[in-house]
């Protein structure tokens, strides 16, 4: 609890995610239209869904996250891509006689994907919603302390998972979701802020580990998991996958992986990484853990009515964490 600074309602907003067999392909649907990710790629994450049983675990993570904050307002969740739909929220919002709300978003970063896009969301959402409270988006939290504490306290807990004999010389290995690399280009006011804010937020966190008396100075990397898009476009490397590989033939036998880019065990952390990346390690011969995300860590938790209580942010320039421009259709 804490001051609540003129705002009357707390909005969480999310990404979405389907929670049935028969909900997963809309969903799909909703996140790549418009944006030139072909069709096999599309069948390839539909099955990730649907060998979860078409449940991501996304949308219990923000209910869970809810029923852990303690502020003193009413909250509210939106999502972009599944319900409850942000447009729809804003419309209860508003009925409920909600004037002004801060907005929490389940992203920690600059970038189009991460920042741009969830204000487009709520702008759009608002536009539709006549009387539509103002929403204020609160700041980037990637290197807050309780951000920053929740992971590192996540990571050791990872680390006390390896055998005792590997502890000591685990390599670290931060993970974030790929972007295309025109996108990280132009990332934050001056651009290549969502890679500069993650390697920002990954030696945080390694510091931390190292005043726990697990490693002064200890290696990490940050690597890139859950490409999407057409194969023509680049997007940030080296894969995750390709990088324990690497690792490997360097003589690394021991990594962690944190999965710094995402704030809630959802589902391209639960396949990319704990499926995925878990199976190359296997082959490998590698020992091989992965931390948890901040999820209700209660730091992470704390931090939420910590933002709220900040004075208001400044609004990002309007040239900032442009939208990609779309790449011109393949000739038919
Ligand atoms: C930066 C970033 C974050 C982190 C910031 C944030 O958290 O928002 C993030 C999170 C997430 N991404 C998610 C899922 C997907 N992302 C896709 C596709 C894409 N992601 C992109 C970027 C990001 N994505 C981009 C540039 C694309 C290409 C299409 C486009 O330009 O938009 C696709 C399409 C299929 C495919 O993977 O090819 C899916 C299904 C889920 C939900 C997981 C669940 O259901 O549990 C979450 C939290
Ligand atoms: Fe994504």
């Amino acid at each position: 609890m804490g001051s609540t600074n003129g705002y009357d309602a707390l909005l969480v907003v999310s990404f979405g995610g389907p929670e049935k067999p028969e909900d997963v392909m809309p969903f799909l649907e909703n996140v790549v239209r418009g944006r030139g990710v072909p069709r096999e790629r599309l069948l390839e994450v539909e099955a990730h869904y649907q060998g979860f049983g078409g449940v991501s675990p996304i949308n219990r993570q923000c209910r869970d996250l809810i029923a852990a904050l303690d502020v003193d307002l009413p909250v509210y969740w939106g999502n972009r891509n599944w319900h409850p739909f942000l447009e729809d929220t804003v419309r209860r919002m508003k009925e409920d006689g909600v004037r002004k709300a801060a907005a929490f978003v389940t992203a920690a970063y600059s970038s189009y994907s991460s920042c741009r896009q969830y204000l487009d969301d709520i702008a759009r959402a608002r536009a539709a919603v006549p009387g539509a409270p103002e929403i204020v988006k609160l700041r980037h939290y990637y290197d807050h302390p309780g951000f920053i504490a929740a992971m590192a306290d996540h990571t050791r807990e990872a680390l006390g998972r390896l055998p005792e004999s590997d502890r000591d010389r685990a390599r670290l290995v931060f993970t974030a979701h790929s972007i295309p690399v025109s996108m990280a280009r132009t990332a934050g006011p001056a651009g290549g802020a969502y890679e500069a804010q993650l390697r920002r937020a990954a030696e945080l966190v390694t510091a931390q580990i190292g005043e726990a008396g697990l490693g002064e100075g200890r290696a990490w990397d940050l690597v890139w998991q859950s490409r999407s898009g057409p194969p023509q476009v680049p997007w940030l490397e080296p894969d995750v996958c390709d990088h324990l590989e690497a690792l490997y033939a360097e003589g690394v036998r021991s990594a962690v992986l944190v999965p710094i880019g995402f704030v809630s065990d959802h589902m391209e952390v639960v396949y990319d990484l704990d499926v995925e990346a878990a199976a190359t390690a296997e082959k490998l011969g590698m020992a091989l853990t992965r931390a948890s995300t901040a999820g209700t860590h209660p730091r992470f938790v704390s931090m939420v009515a910590e933002l709220l209580a900040e004075p208001e942010p400044a609004a990002c320039a309007a040239t900032c964490c442009p939208a990609p421009v779309r790449p011109a259709r393949p000739p038919a």
